[in-house]
């Protein structure tokens, strides 16, 4: 249990977040691979470990524990490892975690993939081969990770792959993301309307890499939301102007909405969280968050603590990630006084009073769900349930919060 007392935001504290745990964990993929990449400020979260150890053991029987994007890569990097077998699992939650888009597409480009437990859902029992097909249909609405899954490896295939995403695109920027790696990689690749190419990648052992990672957007965003609800300054190192991360839209939805302004230094690589003191913030905000998801959470919990009205489309990959996040935020904003409905696609505000006396906030084993309560200490005491849940993504994030914040006395 983590108690925050009310607390007060100190003005320019600096704060210096690990890299991006998405661009580590294909970098890590890429390297295992491709083998050269020379990698700097790497992801210090679990997921991203997790994913390092698998790589680096190479056992028969591989546990991911909660990390999704580790499950979805390696399930398509072991189905590449040509006369190995391995099991691949995860936690309680992750054999909840929907998988069948991406084995079907792996199934269909001739690799034998086994359900051990239920259909559709890890572990998978996968034996790896050569893959020649050059063509997969993958249905693009559950989870953008099965698309990153197969363009990460699609590069080292001889005949390369040719992927034609089937429906609406969903976390679009993610695929992006992806390209644009294989891209500074080296890898030629397109993505015309629904179809993306990658070709084979020949000269791989040419040349070494250096990729610095820029530090993680899905983290910044609780900095957002203090800046918000503290109305000072904050300092987050080390971030570029042009990101890759979807995440970094936060930049643009807290200037409009909640009048924070970012200015970057490009030198020191630092972004600048400034509230406007003259702001008037809006009478409701409507927002489709379809290319961010990871940062619904954060910016309900500012909107709630100021008691603007939302609306929330896009959020149809929201039920199946760490936990069902609409629920989840269903249940907890109602502990701030925030009453909501939501749909599998939306959540909207419908209604605010006042925040209980003594407010324990849920985690449901989600790292997210910790960290966007953590600024309504701003507003009120509470105390977060399971505090160690932020490791999956930001394991330094409370003993941050010490160098930002001083109680109230
Ligand atoms: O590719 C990635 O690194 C990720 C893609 C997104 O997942 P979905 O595509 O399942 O929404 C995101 O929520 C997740 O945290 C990381
Ligand atoms: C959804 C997330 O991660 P993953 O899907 O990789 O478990 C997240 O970090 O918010």
């Amino acid at each position: 249990m983590k108690k925050l007392k009310k607390s007060k935001l100190k003005e320019n504290q600096t704060i210096q977040i690990s890299g991006s745990k998405s661009i580590s964990n294909r970098l890590l993929i890429l390297e295992s691979l491709f083998k050269n990449i020379e990698i700097g400020n790497l992801s210090n979260s679990q997921d991203t470990s997790l994913l390092k150890k698998a790589l680096s053991e190479n056992t028969e029987w591989v546990d991911i524990h909660h990390a999704g994007t580790a499950m979805r890569f390696l399930t398509s990097y072991y189905s590449i490892q040509g006369g190995k077998t391995t099991i691949l699992t995860g936690s309680k939650r992750m054999k909840e975690r929907p998988i069948k888009n991406l084995v079907t597409a792996l199934q269909n480009l001739g690799v034998e993939i086994e359900y051990l437990e239920n259909e559709g859902f890890p572990p998978l029992k996968i034996k790896g081969r050569t893959i020649t097909q050059p063509k997969v249909n993958v249905p693009s609405n559950i989870s953008s990770q099965f698309i990153t899954s197969l363009l990460l490896i699609a590069g080292k295939l001889e005949n390369g792959l040719e992927i034609h995403l089937v429906g609406e695109v969903t976390s679009r920027s993610y695929i992006e993301m992806t390209l644009n790696i294989l891209t500074r990689f080296g890898i030629k690749n397109s993505f015309i309307e629904n179809t993306i190419k990658v070709e084979p990648f020949i000269n791989h052992q040419s040349s070494i890499i250096n990729y610095e990672v820029e530090s993680d957007w899905s983290s910044a965003s609780y900095f957002y939301s203090f800046a918000v609800l503290g109305r000072k300054t904050i300092h987050l190192k080390s971030f570029y102007k042009e990101s890759t991360q979807g995440d970094s839209a936060i930049a643009k939805i807290y200037e409009e909405f909640f009048g924070i302004k970012t200015n970057f230094t490009e030198e020191e690589h630092k972004l600048t969280l400034q509230p406007d003191p003259n702001f008037k913030f809006p009478e409701k905000i409507v927002l489709d968050m379809n290319n961010c998801p990871d940062i619904t959470q954060t910016l309900c919990v500012t909107a709630a603590a100021l008691k603007i009205p939302f609306v929330i489309s896009g959020l149809g990959t929201l039920r199946v990630k760490e936990t069902d996040r609409l629920l989840a935020l269903h249940n907890e904003l109602k502990k701030l006084g925030t009453e909501t409905e939501y749909t599998d696609y939306t959540i909207k505000s419908t209604g605010f009073g006042k925040a209980e006396e003594n407010i324990i906030i849920k985690t449901y084993q989600d790292h997210r769900m910790a960290m966007a309560f953590a600024p309504f200490c701003l507003v009120q005491e509470l105390e977060i349930e399971d505090e160690d849940v932020v490791e999956k993504s930001y394991p330094k994030f409370w003993e941050d919060l010490q160098i930002i914040l001083t109680e109230n006395s």
